[in-house]
């Protein structure tokens, strides 16, 4: 079911758009003619049961699978075929669920690291990435954490450092899988804060998967159902968690999953 665009909803142009997407493995339908619209500052969420293609999508958003059938735009220009490289150059960055900071590195350096594939080399080139690194990491409160090696931080303050990370150059799109899994209510109040400013004040465009129910709902305008590699239902989060069918596929007869 789609419902209306809602009131929160952006009405500027897509971003984003994955058209008529098919990927199989086997037997198996991961992704079938799955359609969805990104807009710049709208934080859109993505959820359904364990299995429903979720992270198959982000794989073909992100470039890292190629969908054997439909395409992917970016400012309406099709870039299916792009790598994920060019795709994270001209502004489409993702985390992971498993996390994937360079452990051996201090917080800091996991955010210069993420500017480096801009040319510039020199004194003022690393003090402008330190300065940008700093700046970010205050934003997301882990300033005091900057000199910690990465690879020995608790799990929800690594997942806020790996978003830091993701914002070092700044986005234009922002895939996040699972970006609260771990976290205190702290850290997710933390997490959403940083998430809200980016759409707000930078114009990034926002696509969360979260099985943290409660988190999409309060933070996403809209909200899109997989389920089976289908869209099962689209539209504003009042409406989605009110459709009978994805209670019926997702959030259970009883009201909201409890969060993962
Ligand atoms: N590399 C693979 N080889 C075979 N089958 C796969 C592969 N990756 C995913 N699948 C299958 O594709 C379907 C979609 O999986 P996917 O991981 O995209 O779902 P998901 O919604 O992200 O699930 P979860 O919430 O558990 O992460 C599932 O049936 C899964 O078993």
């Amino acid at each position: 079911m789609t419902y209306g665009t809602g009131r929160d909803t952006p009405s500027s142009a897509a971003l984003l758009e994955a058209r008529g997407i098919g990927v199989r493995f086997g037997g198996v339908r991961a992704l079938d003619e799955v359609s969805l619209v990104v807009r710049a500052g709208e934080i859109c969420g993505l959820i359904g049961p364990n299995g429903a293609g979720k992270t198959t999508l982000f794989d073909v958003l992100s470039g890292i699978r190629r969908p054997e059938r439909g395409r992917v735009l970016l400012d309406g220009v099709d870039i299916t075929r792009r790598s994920p490289v060019w795709r994270a150059r001209h502004g489409v960055r993702r985390t992971f669920q498993r996390q994937q900071l360079f452990g051996q590195l201090t917080v800091e350096d996991n955010l210069v690291v993420a500017q480096e594939w801009r040319r510039g080399a020199g004194r003022a080139v690393t003090a402008a990435r330190r300065a940008r690194a700093a700046e970010v990491l205050r934003a997301c409160d882990l300033g005091p954490l900057a000199g910690t090696c990465a690879g020995v931080l608790p799990v929800g303050r690594a997942r806020l450092a790996e978003l830091a990370r993701a914002l070092a150059d700044p986005p234009r799109l922002l895939l996040l899988d699972e970006p609260a899994s771990g976290m205190s209510a702290e850290e997710r109040e933390r997490l959403a804060a940083v998430i809200r400013r980016l759409a707000a004040e930078e114009g990034c465009a926002v696509l969360l998967v979260e099985h943290h129910v409660s988190f999409v709902m309060d933070l996403c305008a809209r909200v899109v159902v997989l389920d089976l590699g289908r869209v099962l239902a689209e539209g504003p989060a009042e409406a989605v968690r009110a459709d009978p069918a994805v209670r019926a596929a997702y959030l259970g007869a009883g009201g909201m999953r409890s969060p993962s």
